[in-house]
């Protein structure tokens, strides 16, 4: 039965998974600042509101959302990998405290939108305490060239996708330096712990950092040209600095923003994160990236 898919964002990811919906043949409405239908039109009836706003549109695009008729059966799905600066807040915090009635999905990764543009396969994970919600859209994407996992734990699934993005830019700085595989290895084995040790003290399970959403996509992301934040990297690792690389990338690099809360919240919350607060000096222009490596490495020496 085809389904009514509304997408929020017509950005790299919005257009991506609006050609895979359609594919599955549903109909799919498109809703953008520039785009020439109303954000009532293209939600009315809609079974699926998928969000796919960069993490500086989401607050404004719930709460333009609230004050629309919106059936209290449509499942709302977020596909935004950031965290809100002012309350640190995960975008399916914001989009279940506007819509505390309403079922939340997160659709997280590996997806580089530019592989699923050119129909390459790829797998992906959606996550929901509402587990009836999460197999409604598994069925609405899953094709033969998109596999769709289901998991109960949003939270851990969301965040995967969001701290992932600070290890990308590391990654790029990695490779931009020239560093090699032995540094690489280490550098994405030691920022998985990281993003372990912070993921599971906000509340998130173990094991799903060691799935798709997790691994998956730090693989994914820090070993690939196609991700804008290991773009981020590598161009800060060959000399230009963070204005020049954001005033030319396309597209959004969510990492740059989500290194800023987390470094936040480590201080807060005296959780030591190495890597990610090197990222933040780094952004800040407080340190080179040579300077960022030398600091790792002469850190206090201790057991694994
Ligand atoms: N590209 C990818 O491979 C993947 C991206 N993601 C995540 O998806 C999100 C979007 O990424 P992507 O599509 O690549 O980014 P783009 O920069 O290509 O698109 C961003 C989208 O967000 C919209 N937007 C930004 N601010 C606002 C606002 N205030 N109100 C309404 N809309 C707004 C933009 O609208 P406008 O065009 O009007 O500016 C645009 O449609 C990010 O969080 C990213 O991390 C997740 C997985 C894969
Ligand atoms: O989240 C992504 C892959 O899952 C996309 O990565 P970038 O946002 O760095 O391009």
């Amino acid at each position: 039965m085809p389904k009514s898919v509304a997408i929020l964002g017509a950005g790299a990811w919005g257009t991506a998974l609006a050609t895979l919906a359609k594919t599955n043949s549903h109909k799919v409405s498109m809703w953008s600042r520039q785009g020439s239908q109303t954000l009532a039109e293209v939600v009315q009836g809609a079974d699926i509101v998928l969000s796919a706003v960069s993490m500086k549109g989401v607050r404004s695009v719930t709460s333009q959302l609230q004050s629309l008729p919106v059936s209290p059966e449509t499942i709302f799905v977020t596909a935004t990998k950031g965290l809100d600066p002012q309350t640190t807040c995960t975008p399916s915090q914001i989009w279940q405290e506007t819509f505390p009635n309403h079922a939340v999905v997160v659709l997280s990764g590996p997806n580089l939108s530019k592989e699923i543009q050119q129909e390459l396969p790829a797998a992906t994970v959606v996550a929901s305490s509402v587990m009836a919600a999460a197999e409604f859209v598994q069925v609405v994407f899953s094709s033969d060239r998109f596999r769709v996992y289901t998991n109960y734990d949003i939270l851990g699934v969301e965040l995967g996708g969001t701290l992932k993005n600070v290890m990308a830019i590391a990654a790029g700085v990695c490779d931009g330096l020239h560093l090699g595989t032995n540094a690489k290895a280490a550098l994405l084995t030691r920022g998985l712990t990281e993003m372990v040790r912070i993921g599971v003290h906000w509340g998130a399970k173990l094991e799903t950092f060691y799935g798709l959403s997790g691994l998956g996509d730090l693989l994914a992301t820090c070993n690939s040209p196609l991700s804008r934040n290991y773009q981020v990297g590598y161009q800060l690792a060959v000399g230009q600095t963070l204005a020049e690389i954001l005033a030319h990338i396309e597209g959004t690099a969510e990492g740059v923003n989500t290194t800023q809360v987390l470094v936040q919240l480590s201080k807060q919350q005296n959780i030591p994160m190495p890597i990610t607060e090197q990222v933040h000096r780094l952004l800040q222009g407080e340190v080179t990236p040579r300077q960022a490596l030398l600091e790792l490495m002469l850190r206090d020496i201790k057991p694994e």
